[in-house]
């Protein structure tokens, strides 16, 4: 496709979709903004965009696609600039935030005909962050979730599709709510339960030094999410607190369920509880072909 996007916020999310837009658009015009002035010259530096956007506001208004991919607070900042601005009449605007409702909420409140703001989220990436760990192959095989605004036409969304179709991810459409109720499940509880593990262990770490020596395979595999980046994790759990807060409550009668049967030796029921959780594990479907990971 021919045109100019705006890629806002260049770290490791709106490098790799930056460098996959290059790839299969190689014609269009890829202008980038950061909040911070090295992230800017990073990006060019590495011939990630064509163009270093000074002000956002004003690259926004020469935009045909605008994507918004800092963490989700600033996102909503972003938000609020954008609609005060006179922006191209057929532009297109997403963002890539880990959370949904209260970005979809905002649009909604934002452009009322809702027709305008499509929202994204690649459900890949990694612990790593910053533009300099970017890849164009980041988000291959991997789910990429929309929410469109009720009243956005079906043509916009395949629109966004092909401007992401260098991703080679497999893109679906999902509610706002239920999307946070899913990725609460299974991407934002998790990095509660590998930080609280990685917590526990530094405890232990500070009277057993070969807590850490031994600390291998399991444990780094159940934590690896725990090195990720906090403040963005600090966002992204505010935004699906009340998700978050019922999944706490859970897992809290799950641990307590564990301890009473193993206070009383209950073999039958401990073996249950793993081969429970071992049933679920195996049942899994195997990823379309396996995503990239780090
Ligand atoms: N890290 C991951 O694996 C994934 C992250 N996401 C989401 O993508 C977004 C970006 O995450 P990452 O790229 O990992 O973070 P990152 O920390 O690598 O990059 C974020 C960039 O946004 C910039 N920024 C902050 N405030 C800004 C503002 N007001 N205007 C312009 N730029 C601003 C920062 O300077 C930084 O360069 C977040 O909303 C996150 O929830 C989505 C999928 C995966
Ligand atoms: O590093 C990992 O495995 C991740 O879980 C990356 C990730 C972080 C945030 C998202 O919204 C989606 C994916």
């Amino acid at each position: 496709m021919i045109g100019r996007v705006l890629v806002a916020g260049l770290g490791l999310i709106g490098g790799s979709i930056a460098l996959s837009i290059k790839r299969n658009h190689p014609k269009a015009e890829i202008m980038g903004y950061d909040i911070q002035e090295t992230e800017r010259e990073k990006a060019v530096a590495m011939k990630i965009v064509s163009e270093k956007a000074e002000s956002f506001e004003k690259a926004a208004e020469r935009a045909d696609l605008i994507i918004m991919a800092a963490p989700v607070e600033e996102t909503e900042k972003l938000m609020e600039q954008l609609s005060r601005i006179t922006l191209k009449k057929e532009v297109t605007i997403t963002d890539t935030g880990s959370t949904k409702g209260k970005t979809m909420r905002l649009a909604d409140h934002l452009w009322p005909k809702k027709d305008r703001f499509i929202g994204g989220h690649p459900m890949a990436g990694s612990h790593q962050m910053g533009i300099q760990n970017a890849k164009s192959d980041l988000f291959e095989n991997a789910r990429y979730i929309f929410t469109p605004q009720s009243n956005v036409p079906s043509g916009k969304i395949d629109e966004l599709m092909c401007w992401l179709s260098g991703t080679n991810a497999h893109f679906l459409t999902l509610d706002p709510e239920e999307h946070d109720y899913v990725t609460g499940i299974i991407s934002h509880f998790p990095h509660i339960i590998a930080a609280g593990l990685a917590n526990q262990a530094k405890g232990h770490a500070k009277k057993a030094p070969l807590v850490s020596l031994l600390a291998a395979g399991g444990f780094r595999d159940t934590t690896r999410i725990a090195s990720s980046n906090p403040y963005m994790w600090k966002e992204i759990v505010k935004q699906n607190r009340n998700n978050l807060l019922s999944l706490l409550q859970e897992w809290q009668n799950e641990m307590n369920y564990i301890q009473s049967v193993l206070m009383e030796n209950d073999d039958e029921a401990i073996v249950q509880f793993f081969e429970q959780a071992k049933e679920y594990r195996d049942s899994l479907p195997e990823p379309i072909k396996k995503a990239v990971s780090f």
